[in-house]
């Protein structure tokens, strides 16, 4: 217990380091400063890590708080540059590789479409919130394994979607004529919700635990009964990075949990919770699983669909 206590101490000194280098950069637009320091942020907080941020003290929470805030700008603003140069390429689809963290979203989609695979044969059609300026996760989906899904994205930046709809443009007519951009606040979203077999919820839409949960409470509102919700979350260090699900929030905003992957190794940056839309609220609690593994979720009154599954 003492080398655990040692270990998170020395991590979030670490972190609390890089977050004060972050602080002072003028601009988090991508340089090779920025790209140093965030690549440094990234390698200390994706090995599996003993650290809870729900025990850190109140310093640290503010810190890691403030620290998703910068995260989710420098994204935003990595995402926007990757997105222009792209575009500016002849054939943007055949380079989509030279974004730093393509393989990410490449591993994330394949993972996400094989844990829904089990609880949603062929959706019809996807919404994705918080697709920004470049949407891999809905094209990934899209152009390898969903050919015959439609997916709306939606994000609150229009000039988000300006650049997203550039990029789309130059993939092949069969995906290009399944992808549809629109701007929009997902807290603006209200009937068009119940059309979907499946609502994806992107790692930075509400960068609070408590954002994350008004944001599901309202999905849960206007989502089909049935209907299937994606949530991207994060686990142990990884949490300094991206927001917190709370399981008890997805209980709440009514929905019975599926699944819960907390990805190994670092092929993968973001945690997913699977959820499917309940007429009633259920109570769920967990059968018992490790965090590396995915782990199917019970309710208190019975078994739920599926087995244990231990990979
Ligand atoms: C930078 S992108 C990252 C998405 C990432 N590529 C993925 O696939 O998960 C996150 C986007 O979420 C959008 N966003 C954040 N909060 C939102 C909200 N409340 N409603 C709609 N879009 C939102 C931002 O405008 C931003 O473009």
């Amino acid at each position: 217990m003492e080398a655990e206590n040692s270990e998170v101490a020395a991590l979030v000194e670490k972190i609390t380091g890089l977050h004060a280098a972050i602080s002072k950069l003028a601009s988090l637009s991508p340089s090779p400063e920025v790209d140093a320091l965030f690549t440094e942020l990234v390698a200390a907080c994706v090995p599996s890590s003993p650290v809870d941020v729900t025990k850190l003290g109140p310093e640290a929470q503010e810190m890691r708080q403030d620290l998703i805030r910068l995260c989710s700008a420098a994204e935003g603003l990595l995402e926007a540059h990757y997105s222009n140069m792209l575009t500016a390429l002849d054939n943007p689809l055949d380079h989509l590789g030279r974004f730093p963290y393509f393989d990410n979203y490449i591993n994330l989609s394949k993972l996400e479409h094989d844990l829904l695979a089990g609880h949603v044969a062929a959706p019809a059609r996807v919404a994705f919130i918080g697709s920004g300026p470049l949407p891999f996760s809905s094209l990934f989906l899209a152009m390898y394994h969903l050919p015959d899904t439609r997916f709306d994205n939606y994000d609150r930046c229009s000039v988000a979607n300006g650049r997203a709809m550039k990029l789309v443009g130059a993939a092949d007519e069969g995906v290009r004529a399944r992808m549809a951009f629109h701007t929009a606040e997902v807290a603006d979203l209200t009937a068009e919700l119940g059309a979907y077999d499946v609502v994806f919820l992107a790692a930075l839409v509400g960068m609070t635990s408590e954002e994350k949960a008004n944001t599901i409470a309202h999905l849960g509102k206007h989502m089909a009964d049935g209907a299937v919700l994606v949530a991207r979350s994060a686990h142990g260090a990884r949490a300094f990075l991206y927001p917190v699900v709370e399981l008890d929030d997805i209980g709440r905003g009514g929905f019975q949990v599926l699944a819960v992957h907390h990805p190994a190794g670092d092929e993968v940056f973001n945690s997913f919770i699977v959820a499917r839309k309940q007429e009633h609220i259920s109570t769920v609690g967990t059968i018992g699983c490790s965090w590396q593994h995915e782990c199917i979720w019970t309710t208190i009154e019975g078994v739920a669909d599926g087995e244990m599954s231990f990979k």
